[in-house]
C-alpha cells in the first residue's frame, strides 16, 4: 500500500533513499502516482516534509519544498547541478539553442542572446505588442462568443513572429506559425507521454511529424534570415539584433545558430505567455472584485487611450494580476537538476547523479508562504501593503543562471495585452471548473469559451 497521502513511513531499504519519503512499488517506485497526476503527487509529497525521498522508477530522487533549498538548487545550476538532457523532440525543433545547450556552449549562447531581450529592447517591441492586440480587439464585438485559448494563442503567435522575425506578410507568418504549432504540440506530447522514455532511435508517428514540421521551419526561417542578410528586411526585430551580436572572439552566430536561437525564443515564449493569459481571463471571470479593481486602474491610468511601454510601470495592479495568475497557474510547473559530485542542498549531501525536483505548482500553493493559497488575490503583490513573500517561494520564471531570458518580455506582453482588451471588454468565461493539464506548459483541460461584453 502506498503511504503517499499519510505521514512518512519509510519501509524501504535505506540504500534506496537519500532522505525518507513515501513507500513505492518494486522497480516502479512512485512512478504510477507521479504519472497519474504529477501536480497532486507533488502537493502530497509536501506532507512528508520539506525534503522528501521518492523513486522515479529505479532512480532515487529528492523533492524539495523549502524556498531556501529551492534557491540553492536554482542558483547552483551549472555549478553543482546539471539540467537533465532534453529529449529528441526538443533537439529536433530547437537544435542546440540556449534551452538545449549545456556548459560553455550554453554560456556563450546565453551571452549572445541576452542583449536582444534586455529591457531597453523590450521597449522597442512594446508597440508591436499593443498594435497586434488592438487589431484583435477591433474584430471583437459585444455578445460574441470567443474561444479564448485559440484567440490568445493566435495573438501571442502573431506578436512572436513579428517581434522575432520582423515578418508581417500573412503568408510567411502563417506557414511558419502552422509548422511551429505542430512542433510545439508534439514536443508537449513527447514531454508528457511515454515518448520521453523511448530511446532516440525509436521511430514514432509523433517524431515523424516533428521532423516534417522542423523541415518547414528550417525552410521558412532560412528564407527570412537570407532576406535580413541581404538588408531587405531592415527592422528593429530580434533577428536583426542576433545577426549583429558578436561573441568575445568577435565571431557572429552562424546561420544554423541563428535558426536555433530564433526558434528557441519563439517556442520558449509563445505558449508560456498565451497559457498565462488564458488563466488570467479565467481567474478574472471568476473573481468580479478583482476584475473591477483591474478596470478601475486601466481607466485611471489610460483613460481612453491605448497603453504604451511607459504605462507598464504605472499599471501596478495589472502587473499583480499577472503575478498572481503565475502563482496559481505557473505555466512551467516543474524544475529538476542532477547532482554533480559534491552537491549539497540544505546541508544534506546529494550523491552524484541524484535527481532533485521541485515544483512551482506545489510551492506556490503552500499555505506557509501564501496564506489562503487557493484565493486569487493580486493585492498580495502590492509593494507597500502586500504580503512578505519569501525569496524563491514564487519562481514562475525559474532563477539563478538559467532564469528565463524572456521574463521582462513576457511580463510586458501580458500586461499590455490585458490592458488593451480589459479596457474595452469583459470576458465571461462559461461556468464550470477548468482543470490544468501538466504538459510542457500548464494547459486548460478543454477549450475555454467566453462571451464578450463591451464595457
Ligand atoms: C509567462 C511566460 C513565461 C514563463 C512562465 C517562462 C518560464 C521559464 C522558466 C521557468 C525557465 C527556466 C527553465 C529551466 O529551469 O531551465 C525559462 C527559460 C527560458 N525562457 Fe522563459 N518563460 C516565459 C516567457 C518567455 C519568453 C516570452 C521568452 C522569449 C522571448 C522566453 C525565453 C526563455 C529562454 C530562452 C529560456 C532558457 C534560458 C536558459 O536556459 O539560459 N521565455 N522560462
Amino acid at each position: 500500500m502506498s503511504t503517499e497521502t499519510g505521514p512518512a513511513i519509510d519501509t524501504e531499504p535505506r540504500s534506496h533513499r537519500i532522505v525518507p519519503g513515501p513507500k513505492g512499488l518494486p522497480f516502479l517506485g512512485n512512478l504510477p502516482q507521479f504519472g497519474k497526476n504529477p501536480l497532486a503527487f507533488f502537493e502530497r509529497l509536501r506532507s512528508h516534509g520539506d525534503m522528501v525521498g521518492w523513486r522515479f522508477g529505479p532512480n532515487s530522487c529528492v523533492y524539495i519544498a523549502d524556498p531556501d533549498c529551492i534557491g540553492e538548487l536554482l542558483t547552483e545550476t551549472e555549478r553543482s547541478f546539471d539540467q537533465p538532457a532534453l529529449g529528441i523532440a526538443f533537439r529536433t525543433v530547437m537544435g542546440n539553442g540556449v534551452v538545449v545547450a549545456r556548459g560553455t556552449d550554453w554560456r556563450r549562447k546565453r551571452s549572445l542572446v541576452q542583449p536582444s531581450v534586455r529591457p531597453k529592447q523590450v521597449r522597442s517591441y512594446a508597440a508591436t505588442m499593443t498594435s497586434s492586440t488592438v487589431e484583435l480587439a477591433d474584430t471583437w464585438s459585444g455578445g460574441e462568443r470567443v474561444d479564448i485559448k485559440r484567440e490568445m494563442a493566435a495573438l501571442t503567435q502573431r506578436i512572436a513572429v513579428r517581434t522575432i522575425f520582423g515578418v508581417d506578410t500573412a503568408a510567411d507568418a502563417e506557414a511558419m506559425g502552422r509548422a511551429m504549432d505542430v512542433a510545439q504540440q508534439e514536443i508537449g506530447k513527447e514531454f508528457a507521454g511515454i515518448g520521453a522514455l523511448l530511446p532516440d532511435w525509436v521511430p514514432t508517428p509523433g517524431r515523424a511529424r516533428i521532423k516534417k514540421a522542423a523541415a518547414v521551419i528550417d525552410a521558412e526561417v532560412g528564407r527570412v534570415v537570407a532576406r535580413h542578410r541581404d538588408g531587405a528586411d531592415e527592422r528593429p526585430d530580434l533577428l536583426s539584433r542576433l545577426l549583429a551580436a558578436v561573441d568575445e572572439t568577435g565571431a557572429h552566430l552562424t546561420d544554423q545558430e541563428i535558426r536555433d536561437e530564433t526558434v528557441t525564443l519563439y517556442i520558449g515564449g509563445h505558449e508560456t505567455t498565451s497559457s498565462t493569459l488564458v488563466w488570467a481571463w479565467y481567474l478574472l471571470s471568476r473573481n468580479p472584485r478583482v476584475r473591477t479593481a483591474l478596470t478601475e486602474e486601466l481607466d485611471r491610468v489610460l483613460g481612453d487611450r491605448e497603453p504604451e511601454f511607459d504605462d507598464f510601470a504605472r499599471l501596478t495592479y495589472t502587473q499583480s494580476v499577472v503575478k498572481e495568475t503565475l502563482r496559481l497557474y505557473p505555466t512551467i510547473w516543474l524544475v529538476t537538476g542532477v547532482a554533480k559530485e559534491g552537491a549539497h542542498i540544505g546541508g544534506v549531501p546529494m550523491p552524484e547523479g541524484t535527481r532533485v525536483w521541485t515544483s512551482q505548482w506545489a510551492t506556490h500553493r503552500d499555505a506557509r508562504w501564501f496564506p489562503e493559497p487557493e484565493e486569487f488575490r493580486p493585492e498580495r503583490w502590492d509593494p507597500e501593503t502586500g504580503d512578505d513573500i519569501a525569496e524563491y517561494a514564487w519562481f514562475p520564471f525559474g532563477g539563478g543562471p538559467r532564469v528565463c531570458l524572456g521574463t521582462r518580455f513576457a511580463m510586458v506582453e501580458a500586461v499590455l495585452i490585458l490592458a488593451v482588451l480589459a479596457r474595452r471588454f469583459e470576458l465571461d468565461v462559461d461556468p464550470g471548473v477548468i482543470d490544468p493539464v501538466p504538459s510542457l506548459t500548464l494547459q486548460p483541460d478543454r477549450e475555454v469559451m467566453a462571451t464578450v461584453r463591451t464595457r
